[in-house]
């Protein structure tokens, strides 16, 4: 479970990103932010994956707590974190197979492990068939399924997605949401910022609303309830 506790995190600039935030998310959800821009999704976000650490307040990720982790916490916490970003950032000179392997080198999994893993995971994205090609050989649809599968390869418990879906046309971007929504049903917690109204409409899913920094709706079968 994740939960946040009187969050607010303030920029050095004096900007607020989010404000007085309480916040709980079970294992299991699926969840969407929306909230305009500027609104403090991505700061939510960060904090979450703790690219941040709040001002004031307490974040609470099962067993750890994030502004007093401990050395040797940060990547026991990142192996539990799957971030799925809009800009995916590939290494733009390894194949498909060696991105996502990757993010399985880095953790310091055995080339075995490595070798039974990832076909797994492309098999899942839909990309067995791409795994020898480049990043400038894919769609944008197929770059961001191989942002998941960097995010999926390590088996995390989380998956937290900042507008994944932003650079990707409404069909493709579909695609990208029912992967989302297939990961979510085999067991990972999903949470996801976005834009994407007719995408929050049609899945029914938890919607918790951003307005200048606060939490201002909270629902669980939720709708997107702004004008893009
Ligand atoms: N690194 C930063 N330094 C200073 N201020 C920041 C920083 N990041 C965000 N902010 C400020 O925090 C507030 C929330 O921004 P944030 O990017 O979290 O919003 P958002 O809802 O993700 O917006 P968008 O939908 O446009 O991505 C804004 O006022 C923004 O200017």
């Amino acid at each position: 479970m994740i939960r946040l506790e009187n969050v607010s995190k303030r920029y050095a600039n004096g900007h607020y990103g989010v404000i007085d935030v309480n916040l709980e998310i079970r294992r299991g959800e699926f969840l969407f932010l929306v909230g305009p821009s500027g609104a403090g999704k991505s700061s939510l976000i960060r904090l979450l994956y703790r690219e941040e650490v709040p001002t004031s307040g307490e974040i609470y990720l099962d067993e750890f707590r994030l502004s007093q982790l401990r050395r040797g916490q940060v990547s026991r916490l990142r192996r539990q974190l799957g971030v799925v970003f809009q800009d995916v950032k590939l290494l733009t000179n390894r194949t498909v197979y060696q991105n996502v392997a990757f993010a399985m080198e880095v953790v310091g999994a055995s080339s075995r492990d490595i070798h039974k893993r990832v076909p797994q995971v492309l098999e899942l994205v839909g990309l067995s068939r791409r795994r020898n090609n480049y990043p400038h050989q894919l769609s944008g649809g197929e770059q961001q399924r191989v942002g998941i599968a960097r995010a999926l390869v390590n088996n995390p418990v989380y998956i937290i997605a900042d507008e994944p879906t932003g650079n990707l046309d409404p069909e493709t971007s579909f695609e990208i949401i029912k992967l989302l929504n297939e990961i979510n049903r085999r067991g990972a917690t999903v949470i996801m910022a976005t834009h994407a109204k007719d995408i929050v409409n049609q899945m029914h899913k938890r919607v918790v609303a951003v307005e200048n920094g606060r939490i201002v709706r909270d629902e669980a079968r939720g709708a997107y309830g702004y004008e893009p």
